[in-house]
């Protein structure tokens, strides 16, 4: 169950369906680790559904279906890359836990490592990497190949790319105003790793290839509840909470979550907003997972309407963050200029 069939299998599948398709069973929500906070379910809906359009246009998460999306790549299987990737490197992330939380480099260098804790990332050809993964065992540290696809790779990867369907893809990029899609990030990773809880800067279209993710999002309202690293810091965007481990005197407001959840599996997408929360675990027993998904900036901002939505005030405290940091010019005056600014004053 390591990848979906490689692509001359496909063809199999075109064959008329003698009886309708089976019914797809519905995987429990329950699936996945348990939760201390309530979760709703996000919906499900046909990508030509009326009702999934008006979602992404108010920026709320949906999973969608039959979108063909990137059904092209339904054979990228280890084997099938192997062959086609092409002789480039690849990102691949270590760690000593379940958990990968994303750190960027360009803030590591002047930031110092010891915040990696059993964290840490190699690059190398994609034939290291399927040698790690298919020779993996209990004990090894996890690992997780996450890669922009870029030129270079091989012929038949971008014959499968340019099969993407793009003429919904752009369709919704230009109806809802986005700006430029940045990158494709292909995500190749073991059952039970999980992505801790983060928001990006950018919409995103989460298209699933092979294995299933359980994806928790929480909206932007919760921003006070996840109590993200500073800007500066190289893990800037991500929560510093541990979900499986919370911890309520350091992060008090984190009682009060609600999520909504979907999991996600083979030809499904995920309508991730711009801004909201997501934690992705690669559920036990689906096999190895393999993800790509669609980052588009966000489009112009129009006239500034009242009261802000909490996405704008979100950019707002980043950019106040990264004024003072820039204008102090030194880290560790950060924070006592924050605290001597708030507390006591602001509380
Ligand atoms: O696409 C995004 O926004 C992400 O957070 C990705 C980072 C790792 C990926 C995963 O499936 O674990 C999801
Ligand atoms: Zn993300």
């Amino acid at each position: 169950n390591e990848n979906p069939t490689p692509m001359s299998a496909k063809s199999e599948r075109n064959e008329p369906a003698a009886s309708q398709p089976p019914k797809r069973i519905e995987p429990a929500l329950t699936a996945g680790r348990k939760r201390f906070f309530p979760t709703e379910a996000i919906p499900r809906l046909h990508y030509n559904d009326p009702k999934a359009n008006e979602l992404i246009s108010q920026e709320r998460p949906v999973v969608l279906t039959e979108s063909n999306l990137v059904t092209t790549a339904m054979g990228w299987s280890l084997d099938f890359l192997k062959i086609n990737l092409g002789e480039g490197y690849f990102s691949v992330y270590f760690s000593d836990t379940d958990k990968f939380r994303y750190f960027d480099e360009k803030k590591r260098k002047d930031f110092g490592d010891d915040f990696l804790v059993g964290l840490e990332r190699k690059d190398m050809k994609f034939p290291e990497f399927v040698e790690l993964i298919r020779n993996w065992k209990e004990g090894d540290k996890r690992i997780y190949l996450q890669q922009a696809l870029t030129d270079g790779v091989g012929k038949r990867i971008v014959i499968d790319f340019l099969g993407f369907n793009w003429n919904w893809i752009n369709d919704q990029q230009k109806r809802n105003n986005w700006g430029q899609l940045t990158s494709n990030l292909l995500f190749i990773g073991q059952e039970g790793n999980i992505t801790p809880v983060h928001y990006d800067e950018q919409q995103n279209f989460f298209a699933q290839i092979s294995g299933k993710k359980k994806c928790t999002l929480f909206p932007p309202e919760n921003f006070d509840s996840f109590y993200p690293y500073p800007v500066h810091h190289p893990h800037d965007r991500q929560s510093q909470v541990d979900l499986d481990n919370p911890d309520f005197e350091k992060f008090p407001k984190l009682s009060s979550i609600k999520g909504h959840e979907a999991i996600v599996e083979p030809g499904d997408v995920l309508y991730i907003p711009m801004y909201w929360w997501h934690e992705i675990e690669s559920l036990a027993d689906s096999g190895i997972a393999t993800s790509i998904n669609f980052w588009y900036k966000a489009g112009p901002t129009g006239k500034i309407e009242y009261p802000l939505k909490a996405h704008q005030k979100v950019a707002m405290m980043r950019n106040i963050e990264k004024m003072i940091t820039e204008a102090l010019n030194n880290y560790e005056e950060v924070t006592p200029f924050m605290q001597s600014m708030v507390l006591g004053r602001y509380s």
